[in-house]
């Protein structure tokens, strides 16, 4: 498998997802019709916001104001999706982020918008899980998947889900670029110490619109306000924010104030 052997955080996540589906043998599946309604939600003109349904963190343990009990999935998508949310995004990790396949089926059941299934993907089943319960993306994680990134982007897209490949850095993002993604995010967050950095994301979709890539570029992690936001709208075609929307009293609030 994929991962075991990155450093830090993001190495012991790896290694429990692996061993959770150390077992599983099926394959993905027959193929399956892509819809493109993630990325579609992603291309409408401006700054797209992709909410994400999140109750716990490696960094911040519970997300603040919000009692993990409270932080309901169907009502959270709805909140995001009234304040102007373009798309969701939901944690199914159980032991760092309280997440969930429930979660995901939940606001699938609830909610209109294209979600995406947000985890440590590391088995091809995982990615037939994430359209079984109605996901319209998956996150591939470059610091995870290496050199096998391309693989299973072409199992994405096999099973019709659309696919947010993550880089962090230089060389992750030469990889993202080689495998065909038609969508790449960028995340300040860097996974093995849990540090953040704004000024990754602009670096590194620049890097990659100078390079003369056509695709989608989302701005991951760490935005806590509309300010903080103000250099992405001539740069990024998304951003995905979770923290500091899912530990506000009121996230439709919380998610106007933060588009205004
Ligand atoms: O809560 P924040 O700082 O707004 O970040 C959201 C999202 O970018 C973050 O949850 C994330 C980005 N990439 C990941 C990979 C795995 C788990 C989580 C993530």
């Amino acid at each position: 498998m994929p991962g075991l052997h990155r450093p830090g955080v993001l190495g012991q996540i790896v290694r429990e997802r692996a061993q959770d589906y150390l077992d599983v043998h099926l394959s993905p599946g027959p193929a399956r019709t892509p819809t493109g309604r993630f990325r579609a939600a992603l291309s409408r003109p401006g700054l797209s916001l992709i909410a994400e349904v999140k109750r716990a963190s490696p960094s911040q343990g519970t997300i603040a104001a919000l009692d993990p009990a409270q932080l309901d999935p169907a009502r959270a998508a709805l909140s995001y999706e009234r304040g102007g949310a373009a798309a969701l995004s939901v944690l199914t990790e159980p032991r760092h982020f309280g997440g969930s396949p429930e979660a995901l089926r939940e606001v699938v059941a609830a909610c209109g918008l294209p979600t995406l299934r947000k985890d440590f993907v590391v088995h091809p089943v995982m990615l037939a899980e994430a359209a079984d319960w109605g996901a319209a993306a998956a996150l591939l994680m470059v610091s995870v998947l290496g050199d096998q990134t391309a693989t299973y982007l072409r199992i994405a897209r096999h099973l019709g889900l659309d696919a947010l490949v993550e880089v962090h850095d230089e060389h992750e993002l030469e990889i993202a670029l080689a495998s065909g993604a038609e969508i790449i995010g960028v995340n300040n967050r860097d996974l093995t110490t849990l540090d953040i950095s704004l000024g990754n994301a602009p670096r590194l979709i620049a890097a990659a619109r100078a390079q003369g890539y056509t695709g989608l570029l989302v701005a991951e992690s760490g935005y806590r306000n509309a300010a903080d936001l103000s250099g992405l709208y001539a740069l990024a075609d998304a951003v995905l924010v979770g923290s500091s929307l899912a530990g506000s009293g009121d996230l439709t609030q919380a998610v106007r104030e933060l588009l205004a």
